[in-house]
């Protein structure tokens, strides 16, 4: 059978995966677990979105740059103590050749070790500021849990943007533009709502003064996802680098640098097939799509006489010609023995969101069926007015992506402001939103206190409820205006914190 043989409510990992391979956007490969090759359909879907952030971060002043993607164990030990628990990540060649390496060199798994000591060469007066240096790349990170295609891979593709500021302030403002765009990398082309906001001290890096995040929501499990990050690091890595500038208030006295560190990566291509994938398999958004627009002749059969199907060929060219100028990306499928329904199928599983079907009937009525591969919808347009209409149904098509993704998020978004009110919740598919003291201890108990003895043994896998607890997603900018919450003066919602509630804090199972 062709087709996606898994159901996304009932098996949705097996489903993830199955989506993934039978789409053609990746393969395992079999020689190192962990691994994967990313195959045209995601490329085009990164590169599109490397050309978008590119373009954005160019006006911004942005210049690109292309370090070594090893690293020294000295200028690792620099770093130490924030290192120590990733230490277990790292790769490392030890041999090059039949020669052992005086020093094991170790592959990045991040580039601020790499980058930092050439910052401080660089930078010596605050007219060398603010330096802004992005590169693109590949990091690996020798996961130990499961990993799973474009979410979780012991190398991945990646931005890292690594920026240096005289003041605070203006590295501030900068993390903040870098992640509304990290926002519109999300919304604007992948049609799906993020939260903004600031991780708590337990999430954020912690090497950084504090991280703002983009986070997603998955409507199968009711699970958060970390999108993106834009940190700012304050002056610890200028104090540990040594990247300092003479200050240009008072001559004599030097300061160190104000820092930020942001970055996106290919699991914003996994974070979309979760979100908008279904039963067919994959549903890509028109603004993504290599593939916007497949053309399936029908009615054409053995009968057809050869003069009928080259007038039908031509006709169909012509309509290809038209959506090409109209900026569509278009496709005819004339595979040989191949019936209209199976390249129906096909198609729906490789995503391509807009169908255009043409037979002898259409083109006696000069126009073209159209079938949505989002709602399923079906119509017809006058071949007269292709290229206007294609292109707005394709918008449409985005657009109509994007809003049933919203609202799936903003329903599964719950204030609680009664403690037992939380379990059922997460149960129900929902991330919740916390009156929360912002105290790490308090965190790490919310945690303990929603992990649920996995008592699931004996349940069906389809059933079963996730028994982990849930952590922080992030302290929403937008903060719910309602008087639930006096800062100070409400009670934190875990029963056991006396402490205070700060924040209305966005908590959920996670990946
Ligand atoms: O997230 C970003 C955006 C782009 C630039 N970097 C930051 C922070 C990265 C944190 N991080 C994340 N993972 C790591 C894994 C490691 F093995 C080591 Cl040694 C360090 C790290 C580490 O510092
Ligand atoms: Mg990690």
């Amino acid at each position: 059978i062709i087709g996606i043989t898994n159901s996304k409510a009932e098996n949705f990992s097996a489903w993830y995966q199955e989506v993934v391979l039978k789409a053609e956007m990746v393969e395992y490969y079999q020689e190192i677990s962990g691994f994967f090759v990313l195959r045209p359909l995601s490329m085009h879907i990164w590169n599109t979105i490397r050309k978008w952030f590119q373009g954005h971060i160019e006006e911004m002043g942005v210049e690109e740059t292309s370090f070594p993607m090893f690293l020294s164990k000295t200028s690792l030990d620099k770093e130490k103590d924030h290192v120590e628990g990733f230490a277990p990540e790292l790769a490392w060649v030890e041999r090059a050749g039949d020669k052992k390496l005086e020093v094991p060199v170790a592959i990045r798994p991040t580039s601020e070790a790499v980058m930092y000591p050439y910052y401080s060469k660089w930078i010596r007066s605050h007219r060398d500021l603010p330096l802004r240096l992005n590169q693109w790349n590949s990091v690996v990170r020798w996961e130990a849990k499961q990993t799973t295609p474009f979410l979780r891979t012991r190398e991945f593709l990646w931005q890292e943007g690594h920026t240096a500021h005289l003041t605070e302030e203006m590295a501030s403002k900068e993390v903040l533009e870098i992640l509304e765009l990290y926002a519109g990398v999300y919304e604007q082309l992948l049609a799906i709502p993020v939260v903004r906001g600031t991780k708590t001290e337990n999430e954020k890096f912690a090497g950084g003064y504090y991280t703002t995040t983009v986070e997603g929501y998955i409507p199968s499990n009711g699970r958060g996802i970390q999108g993106a990050t834009s940190h700012a690091l304050g002056q610890n890595f200028s104090k540990i680098f040594h990247i300092t500038v003479e200050d240009p208030q008072n001559k004599g006295q030097h300061v160190n640098v104000w820092q930020n560190s942001w970055g996106l990566s290919t699991r914003v291509i996994g974070v979309m097939v979760m979100v908008h994938g279904d039963n067919k398999g994959l549903v890509l958004p028109p603004r993504i799509a290599q593939l916007q627009v497949v053309f399936v002749p029908v009615g054409i059969n053995k009968n057809t006489s050869p003069e009928d199907k080259k007038k039908h060929e031509d006709q169909m060219d012509e309509m290809r010609v038209t959506l090409k100028k109209a900026g569509v990306r278009s496709e005819s499928d004339w595979r040989e023995g191949y019936t209209p329904a199976w390249k129906f199928n096909d198609w729906e599983m490789k995503g391509v969101p807009l169908r255009l079907e043409f037979g002898p009937k259409d083109a006696a009525k000069e126009v073209v069926s159209y079938a949505r591969r989002d709602t399923g919808e079906k119509g017809e347009v006058p071949i007269a007015d292709l290229a206007t209409k294609i292109p707005e149904l394709l918008e449409t098509i985005q657009a109509d992506m994007y809003k049933k993704a919203e609202i799936s998020f903003r329903e599964h978004r719950k204030m609680i402001t009664k403690w037992d009110d939380v379990l059922p919740s997460l149960d129900e598919k929902n991330l919740v939103l916390i009156p929360f003291c912002l105290d790490g201890k308090c965190e790490d108990r919310i945690k303990e206190l929603t992990t649920r003895a996995d008592d699931n043994r004996d349940v069906p896998e389809n059933q079963k409820v996730p028994s982990m607890g849930m952590k922080s997603l992030c302290i929403p900018f937008e903060q719910p205006q309602v008087n639930d919450l006096v800062p100070g003066e409400t009670a934190c919602l875990n029963p056991e914190c006396k402490g205070k509630a700060q924040k209305w804090v966005m908590f959920g199972r996670s990946y």
